[in-house]
């Protein structure tokens, strides 16, 4: 690439590198690894990543071994998220026109600052993305969204507020319209301020001028509009673009359906249980251990957004998931194939951007050189891809359809490395465009006259040091050094004096360089126009260039699914009607940093309450985690870390792991894990699996045994669910018999002489005991205080055998099924009471 202030000595490599990168990823946070940084600049580096705002990681885990990375790396939305938790804003700094010297790279200013609570995992990867939604109600609520910036137009019909609120925040819409039926309640509209931080407005929300506005803008009414709430909805963002947006709306040319009830429903909370995207221990540094950051090995930024997408969205339908794994499994295959498809990607720029450069007349000439560059590289992916008679990627070539014309009208109107701007000319090709050339040669032709000046004078002067110069006060001058002034003519005219020589114009030399400067003038003002031409032109392909972009998105995904399924020895899934069974399942994350224990599990519609029992620390919550995220993994169409995974396809993930307190929200540890189970007991269904653990543990004991009891048994026999259930209650462990599809599994842990070893082994059957204080005596607690506990534990479970004993009976003794919820609440506060009235009296 060539850069302005080139000529001052080639660029230190790592800030080509950066430059580079901030071409490719203009939206992107960019990090330096310190040593590297330090390396290049020594003693500048911490006054220049001042300067620029860059942000030093001391980071050297194998997350940044690259030595820089444009985000999204590995982590780096977490890490991102690390740094915005301690305070400190993450700068992006401008693009850089002269890095050459440190002094122009710090003066550029930063433009874009990411500041706390500005960053959700959509927004990080499309900061650009600015969504202006409308709600309107009918059955359920209708949501339609527009990308002000990309001009997609999508519709999503949802049937309750926490759905409707899950997609709000996953959107964060800059604006909201909301129908007159919700705007008149304020605690809709309030809520909606609120939690979103966004901006309520009024909107027009009328069905018939809706069908109306929308058929016309679409030439007819978009399929997928199919419920009065949507129609609505649709209809008054669009009408309300159009009024607000005048000149700026990039071209809305279709409307795209959402149907959420396609998809695997995974709420905030699983997508945070199971670290989908961020850990919940982001601030401690483990940033880089997400399951995206383990999945991710795409190659280019659409590739990315895409396969986060997949992970929010997993599929339910059977035959789309196979069509997906078909792909994978033909990369995983073939390795060769691979790597060449992985390489061309890498090449690629963004399609998808450059698309919505394109109609939004953003895109500058680098940019059209970077799309023809990136459909150049297309044909040899179609031919790779059908080289191998699979039928999986010959269909993904076939849609790899390049939009005619473009490179060839690229290539022959633009030089080969234009400048950033387009206003200073230097764009276009000669030979393009007949108006230019003549305007160019113009110019040259006076510019021309001025270098046979310089000759000509010195023989009709007999001055031989005569120079024609130039400077930005006087423009062209003609100079004589001293020796040899008496020898200039009269038409010359003196307009500087220096030491050793003197500086004259002349007016045929003042007419030239008017000449010069308005043919330039002239020159660049036509580039302009001719650039603008082409571009307009261009835009014509948007929509083809966005298809091809969205196939390749796909491709990415599909080559990085089977990087990571074959790097990381993971099996095809295949899918059953109700049985379950993994073997030799691991924890995807985990095991890439710790030698990992693989364990089984078996379910069917027979067997589907698990109840695990097991130490602290012994490895029940990785394998609650890892065996739902084994069924994610399978319906998003990837391979799985399993030996043989066969599974039924889930409606929806439910997870209620780990103590956490909402306090800015003003609930309790105990008062949001409740509210967390109340959900699950109201929706799960068959189609559900759920992840408990610890359940009560915000609690008494006894309370905390008796919800852990009814919880359990409201599960298995109201809703069919297949519940992985984590406890330290053993009581639990006698619901094995006493419900029919109730299992007993346990880690298996010993003690031994030098104290407790952990075999990270799931096997049958309940476990021993608890050893909670063995692990405290691991975790370096004092010996005296292990002694008293001791003791005291005697005395506690002597009186608590007894106690839990009468609760148990009075549980075992209830039918849960013929409870309603209500009197199943009744019969727990009835226990509870009866439980605190045992409490123990430590000695
Ligand atoms: N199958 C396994 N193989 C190897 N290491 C494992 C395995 N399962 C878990 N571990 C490791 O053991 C540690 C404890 O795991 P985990 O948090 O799942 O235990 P736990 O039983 O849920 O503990 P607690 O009851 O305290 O929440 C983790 O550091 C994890 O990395």
């Amino acid at each position: 690439m060539t850069l302005k202030g080139e000529g001052k000595g080639p660029l230190p490599p790592l800030l080509a590198q950066y430059v580079e990168l901030r071409e490719r990823y203009p939206d992107y946070l960019v990090l330096f690894q310190v040593g590297d940084f330090y390396e290049t600049f020594g003693e500048d580096a911490e006054r220049l990543a001042r300067a620029i705002n860059i942000t030093l990681t001391h980071k050297t885990s194998k997350d940044f071994v690259t030595p820089m990375a444009g985000i999204p790396v590995r982590s780096a939305d977490s890490y991102l998220e690390k740094l915005l938790a301690q305070n400190i804003c993450v700068a992006i700094a401008d693009q850089l026109e002269s890095p050459a010297d440190a002094d122009g790279l710090v003066r550029r200013d930063v433009t874009q600052l990411i500041t706390p609570g500005t960053v959700t995992d959509d927004k990080l990867l499309r900061p650009d993305a600015t969504y202006l939604a409308a709600v309107a109600t009918g059955e359920g609520y209708g949501l339609a969204l527009l990308d002000l910036s990309t001009g997609e137009f999508r519709g999503t019909q949802l049937y309750s507020k926490a759905a409707l609120f899950d997609e709000l925040r996953r959107y964060r819409p800059a604006e909201l319209l909301l129908a007159p039926e919700l705007h008149a309640q304020e605690s809709f509209r309030e809520g909606c301020c609120e939690r979103f931080s966004v901006m309520v407005t009024r909107g027009r929300f009328d069905e018939s001028e809706a069908q109306g506005a929308l058929a016309g803008h679409f030439g007819a009414l978009p399929t997928g509009l199919d419920t009065a709430a949507l129609l609505r909805a649709a209809g008054a963002v669009l009408s309300y673009a159009r009024h607000t947006q005048r000149g700026k709306l990039p071209q809305v040319t279709r409307f795209v359906r959402y149907d959420p009830s396609a998809y695997m429903q995974l709420g905030e909370t699983a997508l945070a249980t199971l670290e989908v995207f961020r850990t919940a221990h982001a601030a401690l540094g483990e940033g880089g251990r997400t399951l995206l950051s383990i999945l991710d090995a795409t190659r280019t930024a659409p590739g990315r957004r895409l396969l986060q997408a997949w992970l929010r969205h997993p599929l339910l339908d059977r035959e789309l998931i196979e069509a997906r794994l078909g792909a994978v499994e033909a990369f995983v295959q073939d390795g060769v194939l691979r790597r060449e498809v992985r390489k061309a990607l890498f090449k690629m720029h963004d399609l998808e951007r450059l698309a919505s450069k394109l109609v939004t007349e953003r895109a500058n000439a680098r940019d059209l050189c970077a799309l023809a560059r990136s459909l150049a590289l297309v044909p040899e992916l179609r031919r790779l891809l059908g080289a191998r008679g699979e039928r999986a990627l010959a269909a993904l070539g076939e849609r790899l359809r390049v939009p005619e014309g473009v490179c060839e009208r690229v290539g022959a109107a633009l030089v080969d490395d234009p400048p950033l701007k387009i206003t200073e000319g230097g764009l276009i090709r000669s030979g393009f465009d007949r108006e230019l050339d003549g305007l160019r040669a113009r110019a040259e032709d006076a510019r021309a006259w001025i270098a046979a000046l310089e000759a000509e004078e010195r023989a009709a002067t007999g001055i031989p040091t005569l120079k024609i110069g130039f400077n930005g006060v006087f423009g062209y001058y003609l100079e004589v050094t001293r020796p040899y002034l008496e020898r200039v003519p009269p038409s010359y005219r003196a307009v500087q004096t220096l030491k050793d020589r003197q500086r004259y114009v002349r007016d045929d030399l003042r007419e030239r360089e008017r000449e010069i400067l308005r043919f330039e003038a002239a020159a660049k003002g036509r580039e302009y126009e001719v650039f603008g031409l082409l571009r307009g032109e261009l835009a014509a392909a948007a929509d083809a260039v966005r298809d091809l972009g969205a196939a390749l998105a796909e491709l990415d995904v599909y080559s990085a699914l089977a990087e990571v399924a074959a790097e990381g020895r993971f099996c095809r899934p295949t899918f059953s009607e109700g049985a379950l069974e993994i073997r030799a399942g691991r924890h995807p994350v985990v095991e890439r940093f710790h030698p990992f224990i693989p364990n089984d599990l078996t379910m069917s519609p027979s067997e589907r309450l698990l109840i695990l029992t097991g130490p602290n620390m012994s490895g029940k919550s990785t394998y609650l985690r890892q065996s739902a995220l084994i069924a994610l993994l399978a319906q998003i169409g990837s391979f799985v870390p399993a030996e043989r995974a066969v599974l039924p396809l889930f409606e929806r993930i439910y997870t209620r792991i780990g103590a956490s307190d909402d306090i800015a929200g003003g609930r309790s540890t105990f008062m949001v894990e409740m509210s967390e189970l109340a959900t699950i007991l109201q929706n799960a269904t068959p189609k559900s699996l759920v992840l408990l653990d610890e359940i009560g543990r915000g609690t008494s004991t006894f309370d905390g045994l008796a919800l852990a009891w009814a919880a359990a048994e409201y599960l298995e026999a109201r809703t069919g669910a297949y519940v992985l259930f984590a406890t330290h209650y053993f009581e639990l462990t006698a619901l094995e018999g006493r419900l029919a599809s109730a299992r007993n599994l346990h880690v298996a842990a010993k003690e031994e002489a030098g104290g407790l070893t952990f075999y990270h082994q799931v096997l049958p059957g309940p476990a021993s005991k608890a050893y909670g204080l063995e692990v405290a005596k691991l975790a370096g607690v004092p010996a005296k205080v292990l002694a008293r506990a001791r003791a005291l534990l005697e005395g506690l479970e002597a009186t608590r055998n007894d106690q839990a004993k009468g609760v148990v009976d009075a549980l075992l003794a209830v039918d849960v099924s013929r409870l309603s919820p209500l009197e199943a609440l009744q019969l727990l506060y009835e226990l509870q009471d009866r439980a605190r009235g045992l409490a123990p009296q430590p000695t």
